[in-house]
């Protein structure tokens, strides 16, 4: 669990972040120029390392307890037996994590339970008046403590968008932090939800401020922004997380979500993070996808030969 950092690093100095637009998309075009697959057992280990980090998403108004159940299943065992034999792998893949509403956590625990997996997969549950944040503060942390005593091991908080776009860092500072505080022993996760941030420069303070109020993962957006995850908002949040880990030598992980849906849009996310953040930030602690409908395209393309 990462504690808050605020000591460290000095607010005022976010005053002078300018992030160029035309730098990050030619820095986006050499990235992506830079293709990993060079093989077929390559590619399906490209497959592979993504299906391991999706955290299973399922947000819908109509979510019930038996869809949240079909979604564990589906998380614990995402390879049909056809392509396990075929592949003959050595270690069992799983998703990272499953993502649900606050009210869905209770039937992802049981389920997860149930197949005594708790230890392997996640249990993540948005919180905090998701998705708009629009709520008052008391009910958005009380949202964190039921998730929290539900089961949840991960809360994917979002931010008061409004907080940034006046420039209210310390606010903004104050409520991450008491975010936290409600996570207790959760790992917290903050969207940004970076479609509503107006500018590459807010998006960058916002991940900053998140990360130094206590942050183990920063996350693109809800899902339900007109604008998501996009590679070169991932590259400017990469920069903020690459800077803070230089200034105060701590990992925080990167969560795009939002939009994703294929091998290709997969690939180059894993892509970006190797090249931004290195190969130790491949892994479910450091990098996780957020994702709907993401798994059965990746597993339709793994070749088996
Ligand atoms: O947090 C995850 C997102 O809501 C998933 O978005 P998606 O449905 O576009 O994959």
């Amino acid at each position: 669990m990462v504690q808050p950092t605020s000591t460290v690093l000095d607010k005022e100095s976010l005053k002078n972040v300018h992030i160029n637009k035309s730098n990050v998309d030619t820095q986006i075009k050499c990235i992506l120029d830079t293709n990993p697959v060079t093989s077929t057992t390559n590619h399906n280990a490209w497959v592979l390392k993504a299906i391991s980090v999706i955290d299973l998403t399922t947000l819908a108004g109509d979510d019930t307890r038996s869809n949240v159940f079909r979604l564990c299943a589906k998380a614990a065992n995402p390879l049909p037996s056809s392509i396990l034999e075929k592949l003959e792998l050595k270690e069992k893949v799983r998703t990272a994590a499953v993502c649900v509403y606050p009210s869905r956590v209770k039937d992802a625990y049981e389920a997860i339970k149930l197949m005594n997996l708790n230890k392997e997969i996640n249990i993540a549950s948005v919180a905090t008046g998701f998705p708009s944040g629009l709520y008052p503060f008391e009910t958005r942390v009380q949202e964190i403590k039921f998730a929290v005593n539900s089961g949840a091991t991960e809360i994917d908080v979002v931010l008061d968008r409004s907080l940034v776009l006046t420039g209210q860092w310390d606010a903004l500072f104050n409520e991450v932090q008491q975010m936290r505080k409600a996570c207790g022993d959760a790992h917290l996760k903050v969207i940004l939800g970076v479609g509503e941030l107006g500018s590459y420069n807010n998006i960058y303070k916002a991940s900053m401020i998140s990360m130094m109020a206590g942050a183990d993962f920063i996350k693109t957006s809800t899902g339900k922004e007109a604008v998501n995850a996009t590679l070169p908002i991932g590259l400017v949040m990469c920069r903020a997380i690459r800077k803070y880990y230089q200034m105060t030598g701590v990992r925080i992980g990167l969560k795009p979500a939002g939009g994703i849906k294929t091998t290709r849009d997969a690939i180059n996310w894993l892509v970006l993070v190797y090249t931004e953040l290195g190969p130790e930030w491949l892994t479910p602690k450091l990098f996780r996808i957020g994702a709907s409908s993401l798994l059965d395209e990746l597993v339709q393309n793994i070749i088996l030969e």
